[in-house]
């Protein structure tokens, strides 16, 4: 079968450890077979971050907001044992947080839902978390308060002060903050309401649970002008399931949230790609090739989400951290794949529903 050809480009961020793993197989396996994309790569791996001065990330928002559709990996945000582990420079900032603050706008997280994956919160009863039968979606700053917090560890007793230097040349604004008796830790940020984009985190994490798994929680970026979209891996990197795979050893790392990162971006560049065809009716005879390719794209992208999500999961093919909430914490291996397992099983029906003939 000829790949569809996509028309403009996608900025891809990659990532790190197991979810830079999963990252490859799903590119290898669902999206490169049936799409030709024009992709414009930047390599979040901590290694090159470190290698690049952390520029790497700034130029891939820059790119994102030049091509306006963007794909996130999971990352590896630096503490004092990863700068150790790597041998690193300095302690990078979280390339979440500098993607944001550069795009500005607002998160959305959002569950997916499979019917046979039970919820810790199911059914109806009396608050309103517990009569959810439809996913409830997060949405939160994505500037500012704790994701671009500066901090400090303070050695002993002194005095912390914060200092506002106005532009206009008016004398500063001196704050004392706290005076410290000995050693402990000072964080300043910018936000009125503090912690509202840092909230937004924490509730998602916490609803993912209530909905199931962090593996089922989508996370989207959208710019303040409604122009830039980033879809995002919003879990951790999956640092133990990483070691296991560094050993050899089998690993069972949920791949959806990846994968539907991938089919959100898809789908955004598609729909950009439709407010440009009133254009292309104007233009040359390439209109026809053109619905079709679109047409395809669309087609594909349901077809991965629904065979990802609908048919694999809800078939019984899925990786242990959902087997666990079906079966429970001492689930045996017979109702669980390993990672590449359940992509090559999304990846099957996949296939075979592309080749299905399509009903238009
Ligand atoms: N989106 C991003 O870029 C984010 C990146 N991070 C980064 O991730 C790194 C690791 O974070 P840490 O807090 O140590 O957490 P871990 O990577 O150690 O993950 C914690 C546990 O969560 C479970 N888990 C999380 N995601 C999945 C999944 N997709 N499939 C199956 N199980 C899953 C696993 O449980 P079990 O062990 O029981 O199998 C895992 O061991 C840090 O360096 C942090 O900076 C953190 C948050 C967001
Ligand atoms: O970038 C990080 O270190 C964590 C970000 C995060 O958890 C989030 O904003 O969802």
């Amino acid at each position: 079968m000829d790949r569809i050809k996509g028309q403009n480009p996608i900025v891809e961020m990659d990532g790190d450890e197991m979810v830079r793993i999963m990252w490859r197989m799903i590119k290898e396996k669902l999206i490169f077979p049936y799409l030709e994309l024009d992709i414009k790569y930047f390599d979040l791996g901590i290694l090159n971050r470190d290698a690049t001065d952390d520029r790497v990330t700034v130029e891939s928002a820059e790119a994102a907001l030049k091509y306006n559709v963007a794909v996130k990996c999971a990352t590896i945000t630096p503490d004092e044992t990863r700068v150790k582990e790597f041998g690193l420079k300095a302690m990078w900032k979280s390339p979440n947080g500098t993607i944001r603050n550069i795009l500005d706008g607002t998160v959305f997280r959002e569950p997916i839902m499979c019917k046979n994956i039970p919820r810790i919160v199911p059914g109806k009863s009396f608050s309103i978390l517990m009569q959810v039968e439809k996913p409830i979606c997060i949405g939160r700053p994505a500037f500012g308060d704790q994701h671009r917090a500066s901090d400090t560890l303070i050695k002993g007793p002194g005095r912390l002060k914060m200092v506002f230097v106005p532009d206009n040349g008016e004398a500063p604004v001196e704050l004392d903050v706290y005076d410290f008796k000995g050693p402990g830790v000072a964080l300043a940020m910018y936000n009125v309401w503090a912690c509202k984009n840092y909230d937004g985190d924490v509730q998602s994490d916490l609803l993912a649970q209530g909905f199931g798994s962090l593996g089922l929680l989508t996370s989207v970026l959208l710019s303040s002008d409604g122009k830039t979209l980033e879809a995002e891996v919003a879990h951790v990197t999956v640092t133990r399931h990483f070691r296991l795979y560094q050993n050899g050893q089998e690993t069972s790392t949920n791949s959806i949230a990846s994968i539907f990162a991938w089919t959100r971006g898809l789908e955004q560049r598609q729909s950009h790609l439709e407010m440009q065809l009133c254009q292309l009716i104007f233009g040359s005879g390439s209109l026809l090739d053109y619905c079709l390719s679109q047409h395809f794209i669309r087609f594909t992208v349901l077809a991965i989400k629904s065979a990802a999500c609908i048919e694999t999961v809800e078939s019984g093919k899925m990786t242990k951290d959902l087997a666990i909430l079906i079966h429970g914490p001492k689930v045996s291996r017979e109702y669980y794949l390993n990672t590449e397992d359940f992509i090559d099983a999304v990846a099957q029906n996949l296939e075979r529903k592309v080749r299905a003939p399509a009903v238009v």
